[in-house]
Parts: structure tokens; C-alpha cells; sequence
């Protein structure tokens, strides 16, 4: 049923200690909630250190939260663990942004696929060869290329063997961070083309992380923004690009470019610009928005209470006192 969400996040939060064995700590992830559904793409946004990794390590559970819920077609995962998480390992796969650290060095490309449709019993084992092949051809691979090595294909084609190996376990959602960031900008709308025909293939839903807010424009059909953990703005992809509310989201969107070089025009890259030293320093106080120190319209009600996500129209939200 399309309405079901296939992702539910709810009052996420997840600290660390600011330095090891430290008592200071960081709230890398702050009460963060959204929901997914089959088939939809959620871009997350913001600045670095806000928190988007930490979510896409959360949601794939290769973290535990500290407190709020992550449910999977319905299920809590959020306190799963050991053999209780398999299923649903199967069901989220992340991409990671350099492929070529998450690949084994020493396997073969074969070798790579060949483990995770075996660990997760994908098909019969008489079938794994010819699905190898089928999965590289699915990535736009030479499928006689099974047997090389990582470092025998471009950082485009590793990236391809990464998203292979995502799509060998049958994933309903891919978690893809910043999944071209590290490419040269030439080979990053090739990649891009990919993951969404992918998507429209095989009906995948993605959480997709990336400071470039241009291919977010592009591959999104929501979009989060997030600023130091928490989510200030989220809606759909119109709404946040042509209508945002939320004074961060605004500077953020003033100077997109449109998409030409996804169709083959000049490369451009719109990076999030990072917060400096100072203004994330000043802009850390815990009362109050959380934005304020670096706001341009911010009042003295900013001051008093951390503004709710509260609805602006059909499914967009904002959290500001002000707009
Ligand atoms: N393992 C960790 N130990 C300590 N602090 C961490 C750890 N992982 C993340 N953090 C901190 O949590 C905050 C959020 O980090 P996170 O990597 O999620 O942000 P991000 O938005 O993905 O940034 P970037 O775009 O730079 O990857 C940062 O302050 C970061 O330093």
C-alpha cells in the first residue's frame, strides 16, 4: 500500500563524547522525525556537522540511537541487534560516499557480490554466478569484469560495484551518503542518471544525503533541512526551493543554479556553506532557537523557546517564532 509509510523516525537523538574518554558531549542528532515512503526519495540537507551522516548511520543501524524510534514497514528497529536485525538489513542498505574504503581490497568484484547475496541467502546458490553478472550489468558494468580487482576501475565504477552490492540484498530503501561527492564532477551526473533509474526500476525509496543542493533539486521528492541535529524545515522539493520558510533554509536556497549540467551542460557544484567557527560557537547556545545567534530576523521571542516544526501548507513544515 503506498501510503504506508515504509520509514517512520521519531524524537531521534544521538549523542557522542565530544572528545574520547571526555564528559562533554555532542548531540550530534537532536529529536529528529520524518517519515519515508515506498518509492520516495527524502534529500537531507545542512551544513557540516548537522547531523545528516549520524542520521543515515542511525537509520541503517550501524549506530544505536540513545532515545526515539525507527520503524521499518511498522517494526521498531531501533533496539535490534545480532541476528533479530538480519531481516531488516536486507530491507536498508546504505552507499557510502567513498566507495572505495567499504570495498575489500584483496576480493574480487564477483567476490563482493557473490558474499552479500550469500549472507543474505539472496538466491539459490546455482544462481549466483549468473545474478553477478546481472547485478553489473544492472550498474552498467562489463559483467566479464567479475573477477578484477577494486582498484582495477575508476572511482565512477567502484561506486557502481558499491551500489551492486546494495541492490544484491533486494533493499527497499538505499541510504545514500553523499554518494558522488567524491567523483570528478564529470562522472557525478552518470552516477546520478543510475540511482534514478534505478529508482524508477526497481520502485526503491532513498534517504539521500549531500551538502549539493543542486542534485538534491534533482533527485528529490522531499527535502529536510537540518541545522546543528534538528530538523528546521522539511517538505516537498517545490516548497523548500521556491517557497522556504525558515530564514536558514532561505540563505541556503538564494543561490541555487538550475540543473543544467545534469542534462549535459557546463558542471557546477552549490556546496551548503559551513557555519564559521564563531557563528557555530555562538549559534551553540541551548536555549531559545538554535538558530538565532545567525539570524537575520531573529526577536526577542527567539530567545524564550526552541520553535516547533509546525505546519506552513500541505506537508511543509518550518520551525521559526518569526516566518
Ligand atoms: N563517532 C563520533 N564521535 C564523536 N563525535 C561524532 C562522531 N560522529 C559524529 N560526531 C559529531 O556529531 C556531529 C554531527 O556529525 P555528522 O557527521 O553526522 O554531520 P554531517 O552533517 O554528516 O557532516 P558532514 O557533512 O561534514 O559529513 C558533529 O559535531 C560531529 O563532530
Amino acid at each position: 500500500m503506498p501510503d504506508v509509510p515504509l520509514l517512520e523516525v521519531r524524537d531521534l537523538v544521538k549523542q557522542f563524547s565530544a572528545r574520547p574518554g571526555g564528559r562533554r558531549t555532542v548531540t550530534a542528532v537532536d529529536g529528529v522525525a520524518f517519515d519515508l515512503r515506498p518509492g520516495e526519495t527524502l534529500g537531507l540537507v545542512g551544513e557540516s556537522g548537522s547531523g545528516k551522516s549520524t542520521i543515515g548511520k542511525l537509520v541503517t543501524r550501524l549506530l544505536r540511537p540513545d532515545r526515539g524510534e525507527i520503524r521499518l514497514a511498522g517494526r521498531d528497529i531501533s533496539t535490534l541487534s545480532g541476528r533479530a536485525m538480519r531481516p531488516f538489513r536486507r530491507d536498508v542498505q546504505l552507499v557510502f560516499q567513498d566507495p572505495y574504503s567499504s570495498l575489500n581490497p584483496r576480493h574480487t568484484v564477483g567476490d563482493i557480490l557473490g558474499t552479500a547475496l550469500r549472507v543474505h541467502d539472496t538466491v539459490p546458490r546455482s544462481q549466483v554466478a549468473h545474478r553477478i553478472r546481472e547485478l553489473l550489468g544492472q550498474v552498467g558494468l562489463d559483467p566479464a569484469h567479475a573477477g578484477r580487482y577494486p582498484h582495477e576501475f575508476s572511482g565512477g565504477q567502484r561506486q557502481r560495484i558499491g551500489i551492486a552490492r546494495a541492490l544484491a540484498v533486494g533493499p527497499r530503501l538505499i541510504v545514500a551518503d553523499e554518494p558522488v561527492s567524491a567523483l570528478d564532477v564529470s562522472i557525478q551526473a552518470q552516477v546520478m542518471n543510475l540511482l534514478e533509474d534505478l529508482r524508477a526500476e526497481l520502485g526503491l525509496a532513498f534517504l539521500f544525503i549531500s551538502h549539493d543542493l543542486a542534485v538534491v533539486r534533482h533527485f528529490c521528492d522531499r527535502v529536510a533541512v537540518l541545522y546543528m541535529g534538528r530538523i528546521v524545515e522539511i517538505g516537498a522539493r517545490e516548497q523548500i526551493y521556491a517557497d522556504p520558510r525558515h530564514p536558514y533554509t532561505q540563505t541556503l536556497m538564494a543561490a541555487v543554479p538550475d540543473i543544467a549540467w545534469l542534462r549535459g551542460g557546463s558542471p557546477r557544484r552549490i556546496r551548503v556553506p559551513s557555519a564559521s567557527p564563531v557563528a557555530a560557537e555562538a549559534g551553540a547556545q541551548r536555549s531559545g532557537c538554535r538558530f538565532r545567534a545567525r539570524c537575520p530576523v531573529a526577536a526577542p521571542v527567539c530567545a524564550s523557546s526552541e520553535p516547533a516544526l509546525t505546519l506552513r501548507a500541505g506537508g511543509h513544515r518550518a520551525a521559526c517564532h518569526i516566518r
